[in-house]
C-alpha cells in the first residue's frame, strides 16, 4: 500500500565481495511497533543505515513515507528519528547544547523544542545531567540522550537500533512506556533488539533476518504458532541457528 511508512522492496547491499543484505522486502504501516530481529551480523544496522540514506542500496528500493531513502535523504531525515546503536556526540557540548543544536538544525522553535524535551529528560531521569558534557556520559546516558535527539523533531517514524542496550531496568521500563505512548499517538516504530521477551511485550509485528535475508515476518500473535513453536524465542532459534564449525 502506498501509505505504508516503510516499504522495502527487494533491497540488497554488498560491501565489496561481502553481501550484507540480500533481496529483502517488508512493509511497516503507520502506528505499528515492529521488531527487527536477527543474530549478530544478520544485517540489521545495515538496513537502518540504508533507511537513513547513509548507505545506497546495491539493488532494490527503500521508501520512507513515500520518499526514496537515498535520493531524498535530506527530506527523509525530517520524517525519521534515528537512534544509532552507539550514539556519538561532539566532545565540547553538553547534553543540553547537543539537543539545542539539533533543534536549530531541524529548523524548530528551539525554546519550544527544549521545553518539550526537558519533560522527556525528566521522565528518562536525564534532566540532572543535561548540563554535563555528553562525551562524559555513561553508555546508558548516551543512549538516553540519543533517544531524546531521535524524538526531538516529533518524527513520524522512530528507527531505534538496540534502544535498551545499556539502559538500567527502570530506564528500560520508562523507555517502553514512552514508545507505547508515541505509537498510540500515531508514530511508527521500527526497532532492533536481541531481547525476545521485550519484543513479545512491545511489538505487534516482527521481521526476522538471518544472514542478510528475511526468513520470517508477520503478526506476533501467530508467527510462532505458524511454525508449531511454543514461543518467539523457540521460533527465532529454529530460523537462525547455525551449526558450530568444527
Ligand atoms: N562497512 C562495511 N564493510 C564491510 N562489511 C560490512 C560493513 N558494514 C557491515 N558489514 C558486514 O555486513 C554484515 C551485517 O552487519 P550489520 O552490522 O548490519 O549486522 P547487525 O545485524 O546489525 O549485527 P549486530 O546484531 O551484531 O549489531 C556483517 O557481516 C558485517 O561484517
Amino acid at each position: 500500500m502506498i501509505d505504508d511508512i516503510v516499504v522495502v522492496d527487494r533491497a540488497s547491499k554488498s560491501f565489496g565481495p561481502k553481501t550484507a543484505l540480500s533481496d529483502i522486502s517488508f512493509r511497516v504501516p503507520p502506528g505499528q511497533i515492529c521488531g527487527l530481529l536477527g543474530p549478530n551480523g544478520a544485517g540489521k544496522t545495515t538496513l537502518f543505515r540504508l533507511l537513513m540514506g547513509i548507505l545506497k542500496a546495491t539493488s532494490g528500493t527503500l521508501q520512507v513515507a513515500g520518499l526514496d531513502a537515498f535520493e531524498e535523504r535530506v527530506e527523509v531525515k525530517r520524517v525519521i528519528g534515528f537512534l544509532p546503536d552507539e550514539p556519538v556526540f561532539y566532545s565540547y557540548l553538553s547534553g543540553r547544547e547537543v539537543l539545542a543544536l539539533s533543534a536549530g538544525m531541524h529548523g524548530l522553535d528551539v525554546q519550544e523544542a527544549m521545553a518539550r524535551v526537558e519533560t522527556l529528560a525528566q521522565r528518562m531521569r536525564l534532566a540532572d545531567d543535561l548540563d554535563k558534557y555528553a562525551e562524559e556520559y555513561s553508555r546508558g546516558m548516551k543512549k538516553k540522550l540519543g533517544l531524546l535527539l531521535a524524538m526531538l523533531h516529533q518524527p513520524r517514524l522512530l528507527v531505534l537500533d538496540e534502544p535498551t542496550n545499556g539502559l538500567d531496568v527502570e530506564s528500560t521500563r520508562l523507555f517502553y512506556d514512552l514508545v507505547n505512548e508515541e505509537a498510540a499517538a500515531g508514530t511508527t516504530v521500527l526497532f532492533s533488539t536481541h531481547l525476545m521477551d521485550h519484543v513479545a511485550r512491545l511489538c505487534s509485528h516482527a521481521v526476522i533476518v538471518n544472514s542478510g535475508r528475511v526468513v520470517e515476518q508477520g503478526a506476533l500473535a501467530d508467527l510462532a504458532e505458524r511454525h508449531g513453536e511454543p514461543d518467539l524465542e523457540a521460533l527465532f532459534l529454529k530460523l537462525t541457528s547455525r551449526p558450530a564449525k568444527e
